[in-house]
């Protein structure tokens, strides 16, 4: 539960106290360095399966939870790069010398991970999860096998707001879920009340650890504290209760910013809250530009859902005109993204993929959603963001809208993934390719 605040002024000079302590230690050369991988390792694709290894040893990790909460409230300010919010003036902004509390709404392969990683950091961590994987988070804590084992963590879990009565002044809500399940889980959280007055929807800071642009943009409908995450975090659901995540020496790299642009203290604090807890988390003014980039590689998800693996010649070449659509279409937008090369010097090998025993890492998250069976995929929000733009900037998408279509369907008919051959995938390409280039003469 929050705690009184101590008087402003005196938990105004303890912070001033301590950034002045961390100033100094920067200007020593002692601040935190990112963390570098070790020379010589050779990168693999987070989509590469990865079905042998070592055994794993099976600590059982007790992160510090329902610690008492620190919290002191210091200024109000807004974040900075960007206009002030309207209605956000009096936003609190949180000390750094006091610990948050991190609410991971969607404990799945990305939340469970992140939830996992702060938890061992020592963290205070709250996942929210349901049916058989609430169960099991419960009953057996949140098993996250990693390449230094299979580590267990018992956290409170929750499947809704209400078991936590108020929420807290210090929280952060992490929006772990796919972007088809982020107006449930806003609907769910936004009106949950927060000590001290008000719902989180007015006074909490909620990140969006999601794939795509979209779900951020949905979430400021009702949020006035959005923040965006670009999340490079390979990770596998891998059944109820357990998630992996393979990435070494680091777990993965999550740009983060205030949406839809700047940069500010909270998102710092939280970045800093990662930097310990095995990510890299450069905190940007140009978030989109990194997001977009993504939404790139991403539009091959579809392409592995529906055919397999993208390992053979075929499968590359096609992964590569779709991506060169998406691209074209981002261009006549006139929306920026990061380049392959400036993203590859940034990830360099530092989120490497480690074989993991009794978690082989099928695929991505598409692959994932027709593996499970779930009934849903992101593809609207991946293959149809870029239908979307090409519609509302005169570009034609045929490739991205086929991949949209057939991903969707495969979902909804719960197929398994791979179910297509690929040389079927690409002679349905160059259909649809060849259809558009039809119409556009009949049009001239
Ligand atoms: C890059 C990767 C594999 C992990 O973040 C991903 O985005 C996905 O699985 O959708």
């Amino acid at each position: 539960m929050f705690r009184a605040a101590r008087p402003a002024a005196r938990t105004a000079r303890r912070c001033r106290a301590a950034a002045k302590a961390r100033a100094g230690a920067a200007a020593d050369g002692c601040a935190p360095a990112a963390r570098r991988p070790a020379a010589g390792r050779r990168s693999r694709s987070p989509n590469a399966l990865h079905d042998a290894g070592k055994s794993l040893s099976t600590p059982v990790v007790s992160p510090r939870v329902d610690q008492p909460s620190n919290l002191r409230f210091l200024t109000h300010t807004r974040h900075e790069g960007a206009p002030p919010r309207p209605g956000n003036t009096s936003t609190p902004v949180l000390c750094e010398a006091f610990p948050m509390r991190y609410v991971i709404i969607g404990a799945g392969a990305v939340g469970g991970t992140v939830g996992g990683r702060l938890a061992g950091s020592g963290h205070e961590v709250v996942l929210v999860a349901r049916g058989a994987h609430h169960a099991s988070l419960r009953d057996d804590g949140l098993r996250l096998r990693v390449p230094e084992g299979e580590l267990t963590y018992r956290l409170p879990v929750v499947d809704g707001p209400t078991p936590l009565g108020e929420l807290r002044e210090d929280d952060v809500l992490v929006l772990a879920v796919k972007t088809q399940d982020t107006e449930g889980a806003l609907d769910a959280w936004g009106p949950a009340p927060v000590a001290g007055g008000g719902t989180a929807a007015e006074r909490l800071p909620l990140l969006c650890a999601q794939n795509g642009v979209e779900g951020q943009r949905i979430a400021l409908r009702r949020f006035r504290r959005v923040y965006g995450v670009c999340v490079w975090l390979p990770s596998t659901f891998v059944e109820p209760g357990v998630v992996s995540a393979a990435g070494s020496p680091l777990t993965g790299i999550l740009h983060l910013g205030v949406y839809p642009h700047g940069t500010d203290e909270t998102a710092r604090r939280v970045a800093a809250d990662l930097e310990k807890s095995r990510f890299e988390a450069p905190v940007v003014p140009d978030l989109a530009r990194w997001q977009y980039a993504k939404l790139l590689s991403n539009l091959a998800n579809a392409v592995e859902a529906v055919a397999g693996p993208v390992e053979s010649e075929e499968a590359l070449a096609l992964v590569g005109r779709v991506r060169a659509e998406g691209r074209a279409v981002l261009d006549a937008a006139g929306i920026a993204y990061a380049s392959v090369e400036e993203q590859r010097a940034l990830r360099g090998d530092k989120v490497t993929l480690q074989p993991l025993e009794g978690a082989p890492r099928g695929g991505g998250s598409s692959w994932q959603s027709l593996t499970r069976g779930t009934g849903t995929i992101e593809a609207d929000h991946l293959n149809g963001e870029i239908a979307l733009l090409g519609r509302l900037h005169g570009v034609p998408t045929p490739l991205n809208e086929l991949l949209q279509r057939l991903a969707n369907t495969c979902a909804r008919e719960r197929r398994r993934p791979g179910a297509m051959p690929v040389g079927e995938l690409v002679r349905l390409a160059d259909e649809a390719e060849t259809a558009v280039g039809k119409e556009r003469r009949l049009t001239r």
